[in-house]
């Protein structure tokens, strides 16, 4: 009932309507309830309206280990202070001995005034830790060559060549395999026994992270580095078969939640560059299995058009309502404003869950963009979560196809025409010509929301022209709706002078303005190169241009590759967020690579900056 007053708006008109059936409501209690509603229905859906009726909430428990980390985590914070803290580093330590020892040793620390020496903190840490990312040895890629043969072949100015090859050189720098000390002991680390070599995507992230491998994978097959890219799938099946789905990362305390889901995309670009169909074949029944993880239980979301049609979408949805391990001292503080323990743990399921899109933090996510704990995501049905899921599927009724698996080709194939459908009645806006996100404005048990059109998010992100990415696989969008979406994301402001912003709100969330990341430049282009409009081609060349000019810049300057660019300059590199900028780095290496590949660069054509 309360949901029901709070949807119509006009919460006094209802409890008078209420009233005459309802004799028990005292005046004192409907004034009550009046005043509630009023406050309800203007204060924006935040984190502590979720999670009040979860069936399928299967945990992984933290594991002793981690626990123990986090304190010391919490303790290391007190003695050395926030300026140039990272509380990952302290949960990614490898033991040298075994928990119980190490505990012990930890409460005979002195404290003064509560607080460990540093000095003692940094005695114990070198005798009783080796260092983080010790785990996780150097290994030579058996099928890196520092020239591959046809590499690059419509790059023919000379500085971008020899960048270029740097660039590819880097792949060395970040493959690793997982140190047989991980299978010889487990429970000394955080790190999960992967049993193939893999590429990190550097820094601070020194494990394998699920999206990245989408865009190192691309960047791997323009190198000609099959057998790694391979070995990068076999790793993300392996945790499919272990936990039903691709973790965040390959550490025990991103059990709880996964990343965008692109491992059927990976296996179909290597498909299609090896013909390999054994390879399909043997990673088929895990795409299978964790494509059942996004369409069931929590992450699913049931939404009735205006036609009556029912839709089946998916949201993120992290099974996680505690701080995240890994910035667990920074979500405590975050949290800190909230004065109850439920209302904490529905902020710490939104932080998490946020951690699951990809995009952490972004004011995409928030009803206030300036305020965290705002944060919203379990009440969002993701334009971009359903376009990647629509090519999960299309992906699986091809290799199903192509195995001879007729029955499954034709389960998949009815499935992506339903996610087109619903894509097209859900998030399309007619007026904008652009996608945009749903938010259920409610997190109750509704079985079935109906839409409405005030829910779209008519907020300008990235992500609002990421179904262009599957226009590749569709039946093709007619050429009057590219044009529109086109001139739709001119006129955006997303378009900036070194790449495609991810927000217009400058808010110091990383995901958001100045801020352009490498996966949302490539996802856009290839859409926009893929949409058969030579418009839209030209356009896919130019951000391309101005992307790669950007990276040289910034390497030529620092000598690295970025995590994420200021697109609001040449050269410059992006900020914001809760941790430092990292450099390497994957993802931006193999998008780098797939775009010199798809566009190249002709010799006279200046790869510096232009002013
Ligand atoms: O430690 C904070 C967060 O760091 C990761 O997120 C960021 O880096 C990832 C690796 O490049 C990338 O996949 C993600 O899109 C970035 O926002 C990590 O994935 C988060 O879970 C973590 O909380």
């Amino acid at each position: 009932m309360f949901y029901c007053i709070l949807k119509s708006g006009k919460p006094m008109a209802v409890i008078k309507h209420l009233l005459p059936k309802m004799p028990y409501l005292s005046f004192h209690f409907s004034f009550f309830l009046f005043s509630t509603l009023l406050v309800m229905s203007v204060i924006p859906p935040r984190a502590a309206a979720s999670s009040s009726c979860i069936v399928d909430d299967r945990t992984y428990s933290t594991t002793p280990l981690v626990s123990f980390l986090q304190r010391l985590q919490s303790e290391a914070l007190k003695t050395l202070g926030p300026s140039s803290f990272d509380p990952k580093f302290y949960v990614d330590l490898p033991l040298k001995k075994d928990l119980s020892l190490t505990e012990a040793a930890f409460w005979k620390l002195p404290r003064v005034k509560g607080i460990i020496p540093e000095n003692h903190l940094h005695r114990f840490l070198e005798a009783y830790f080796d260092d983080a990312g010790d785990d996780m040895v150097y290994t030579e890629p058996e099928d890196f060559v520092p020239e591959p043969v046809e590499f690059l072949p419509k790059v023919f100015n000379p500085k971008v060549r020899v960048w270029a090859l740097e660039v590819h050189s880097l792949w060395k720098n970040l493959s690793r395999r997982v140190s047989d000390n991980v299978k010889k002991y487990p429970e000394r680390h955080t790190l999960l026994p992967l049993p193939e070599p893999v590429i990190i995507p550097g820094s601070r992230f020194r494990e394998v992270y699920y999206w990245d491998s989408y865009w190192i994978i691309r960047g791997l097959l323009v190198s000609k580095m099959y057998d790694t890219a391979k070995a990068i799938v076999n790793n993300l099946v392996w945790l499919v078969d272990a936990y039903g789905h691709v973790l965040n990362g390959a550490r025990v305390y991103y059990a709880n939640r996964s990343q965008p889901p692109l491992l059927s995309s990976m296996v179909m670009e290597i498909y299609t560059r090896t013909g390999d169909l054994e390879f399909v074949r043997k990673s088929l029944p895990s795409l299978m299995k964790e494509y059942t993880f996004w369409i069931s239980g929590i992450h699913k979301v049931m939404i009735r058009d205006l036609h009556g049609h029912k839709h089946s979408l998916s949201r993120y949805y992290a099974r996680w309502n505690k701080p995240r391990p890994e910035s667990a001292t920074i979500d405590e503080e975050s949290a800190s404003k909230f004065l109850n323990d439920s209302d904490k743990e529905a902020f710490y399921r939104e932080v998490a869950s946020t951690a699951e899109t990809g995009w952490d933090f972004s004011s995409r996510w928030m009803s206030n963009s300036f305020d965290l704990s705002t944060l919203s995501t379990t009440s969002i049905v993701p334009v971009d979560l359903n376009t990647y899921l629509y090519k999960v599927e299309v992906d699986i009724a091809f290799f199903a196809q192509q195995l001879g698996d007729i029955k499954t080709y034709e389960k998949f194939f009815k499935a992506s025409k339903a996610r087109q459908f619903a894509i097209r009645s859900i998030f399309w806006n007619a007026e904008m010509n652009q996608w945009l996100d749903y938010w259920i404005r409610s997190n109750d048990c509704e079985d079935v929301h109906q839409f409405e059109a005030r829910n779209q998010n008519d907020r300008i992100f990235a992500s609002n022209f990421i179904p262009m990415w599957n226009w590749k696989h569709s039946s093709g969008e007619n050429s009057i709706m590219v044009e529109r979406i086109l001139e739709s994301f001119q006129k955006s402001g997303l378009l900036r002078g070194a790449g495609i912003v991810t927000s217009l709100s400058n808010n110091g969330q990383q995901w958001d303005f100045p801020n352009g990341w490498s996966p949302l430049q490539h996802i856009i282009i290839e859409g926009l190169s893929n949409s058969g409009s030579k418009a839209a081609w030209e356009l896919a060349q130019d951000i391309a241009v101005r992307w790669i000019r950007t990276n040289y810049a910034a390497y030529n300057t620092t000598g690295a590759m970025h995590e994420k660019y200021d697109v609001e300059g040449c050269g410059k590199v992006g900020g914001g967020g809760e941790y430092k900028p990292q450099t390497g780095f994957g993802w931006s290496n193999g998008v780098l690579l797939a775009l010199l590949e798809e566009f190249g660069w002709p010799f006279d054509k200046d790869i510096e900056c232009r002013s």
